[in-house]
């Protein structure tokens, strides 16, 4: 039976040739496997279907339409009344249900004419859409649209694998609920990325004092952007790192780090060469000058915002990045931040967001987060991972330098980690902090950390 994919836990995600080896060794044995993938779509729809009122099967001209006929057949067994298409004519009235079997992973253009009006007719028809492994014209390895359009689902119900466009890129936007059958077939090929679930490094000993936990320092918040230096410093404290300092650049000594939080303490990197650097949130173009310092001083960094952007401008600042120690950087960009590093556009860079993430992190030799929904952590020589976590209530101003503090306050407390695994443990608990309906202030997104901490 189909099940809702339960996000307290790490899923293994499969791309495209994973998937095709997975099922050519399936069918071999199990040849009737698309009954059971019907099967399992016509209990999805059944359970979804209101009652009353036809469904309308929209079926394509490979595999994923050969789903859908079997579904509609055990649907009709079912006394369920079926409008079954191509094979008769689109339903004149508001069906109950629509499912969506139009494409699946075959996908490999841009939808024919022919396809492309009646994924649109199902999209205007009003009722729920229950799509059959993919919404149809959605890319399975990059969740990107193939050609204008792809299906926007309220169910999506994968079979065999989880694909990883279903979380990243649009994905997250056209996939809705999504539920899983692997149709019992064991995933016998190895992931291509992790999907992210909790993960906890921290641990507060009974004898633990504030120096077990490690120190972080904030270089950044520029006159003018002193808030966004400010929330990173917030995110570290309220991780539990045990001092965290701000280097307010170009702020007056007299200046207090943050009048509202007075745990705070200004510092700055010649007394603090153990701390996690937290640095680039409101630097504005000052940053470029202290990088060198800062690249070749702390131990373990986290580089967000301008850092990234005088970084992209300045080979001599990337060569100095390649130079730290594996596992000790980590590159927090959002899309565009992540153009400017690879000389390329924001659509390209979105085009395939877990290639761009791999390819900036070979480059630049550090662990990449690629932010945004279904944000894509990238380390040489380790398996990517997807973030399900969050939602657009972070789409506000402030919520990545939020991140940036977090990831370095936990980094503070588990300074053995490599970056890889402090990038997978921070983005999961800040989306799942940020999951809610409206706006979140970054400020708040804070407190609301603290409390799930
Ligand atoms: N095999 C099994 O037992 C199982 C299969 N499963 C199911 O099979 C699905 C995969 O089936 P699939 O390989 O047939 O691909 P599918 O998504 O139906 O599309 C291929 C067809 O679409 C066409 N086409 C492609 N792009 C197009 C475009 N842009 N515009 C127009 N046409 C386009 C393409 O045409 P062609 O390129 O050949 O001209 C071909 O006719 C998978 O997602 C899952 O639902 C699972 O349930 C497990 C059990
Ligand atoms: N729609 C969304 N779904 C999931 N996460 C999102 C979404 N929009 C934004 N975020 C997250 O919010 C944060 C925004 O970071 P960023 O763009 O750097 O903001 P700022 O620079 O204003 O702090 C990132 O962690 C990003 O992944």
């Amino acid at each position: 039976m189909p099940h809702l994919l339960a996000a307290d836990r790490c899923w293994p995600l499969h791309d495209l040739a994973a998937t095709r080896r997975l099922e050519a060794r399936a069918l071999a044995q199990r040849p009737d496997l698309m009954q059971d993938a019907g099967l399992a779509v016509a209990k999805l729809a059944l359970a979804l279907w209101p009652g009353s009122g036809p469904v309308w099967v929209a079926c394509g001209p490979g595999n994923n339409g050969g789903d859908g006929r079997v579904a509609a057949r055990l649907l009709r067994e079912h006394g369920v009344p079926v409008v079954l298409t191509p094979d008769e004519p689109v339903p004149a009235e508001r069906p109950a249900l629509v499912v969506d079997a139009l494409l699946g992973i075959g996908l490999n253009r841009a939808p024919s004419t022919a396809l492309a009006a009646t994924m649109a007719a199902v999209q205007a028809c009003g009722a729920p859409i229950l799509a059959v492994d993919l919404p149809s014209g959605l890319r399975a390895d990059t969740g990107q649209p193939a050609g204008a359009a792809a299906v926007r689902a309220d169910h999506t119900l994968t079979l065999l694998t989880l694909k990883p466009g279903l979380f990243t890129g649009e994905g997250r936007a056209h996939a809705g609920q999504i539920w899983f059958d692997d149709l019992g077939v064991a995933a016998d090929e190895p992931a291509s990325a992790d999907l992210l679930g909790p993960l906890e490094l921290r641990e507060r000993r009974a004898t633990a004092h504030k120096g077990s936990h490690g120190q972080v320092l904030v270089v950044g918040g520029a006159p003018g952007m002193q808030g966004a230096a400010r929330l990173a410093a917030r995110a570290a404290l309220a991780c539990g790192a045990g001092r965290v300092y701000l280097d307010l650049l170009g702020a007056p000594a007299s200046e207090p780090a943050d009048p509202q939080r007075p745990e705070l303490m200004r510092g700055r990197l010649g007394t603090l060469r153990e701390a996690v650097g937290v640095v680039g949130c409101g630097a504005g173009e000052a940053i470029a000058a202290a990088l060198p310092e800062l690249l070749a001083r702390l131990p373990r960094l986290v580089l967000d915002a301008d850092a990234l952007n005088a970084i992209a401008a300045d080979p001599a600042l990337q060569a100095l990045l390649r130079a730290r120690a594996a596992g000790t950087t980590l590159l927090t960009p959002h899309p565009l931040e992540a153009a400017r590093l690879l000389g390329r556009d924001t659509a390209a860079v979105q085009a395939d967001r877990l290639a761009a993430a791999a390819e900036m992190a070979a480059r630049l030799a550090c662990t990449v987060v690629l932010k945004g929904s279904g944000s894509v952590v990238a380390t040489p020589g380790q398996r990517p991972a997807v973030n399900p976590s969050g939602g657009p209530a972070l789409a506000t101003a402030g919520s990545g330098d939020v991140l940036a503090g977090w990831l370095g306050g936990l980094w503070a407390q588990a300074a053995t980690t490599g970056a890889h695994r402090v990038a997978c443990a921070g983005v999961f608990a800040h989306g799942r902090a940020g999951k809610a309906s409206g706006v979140l202030r970054a400020a708040d997104l804070v407190e609301r950390l603290a409390t799930q901490a």
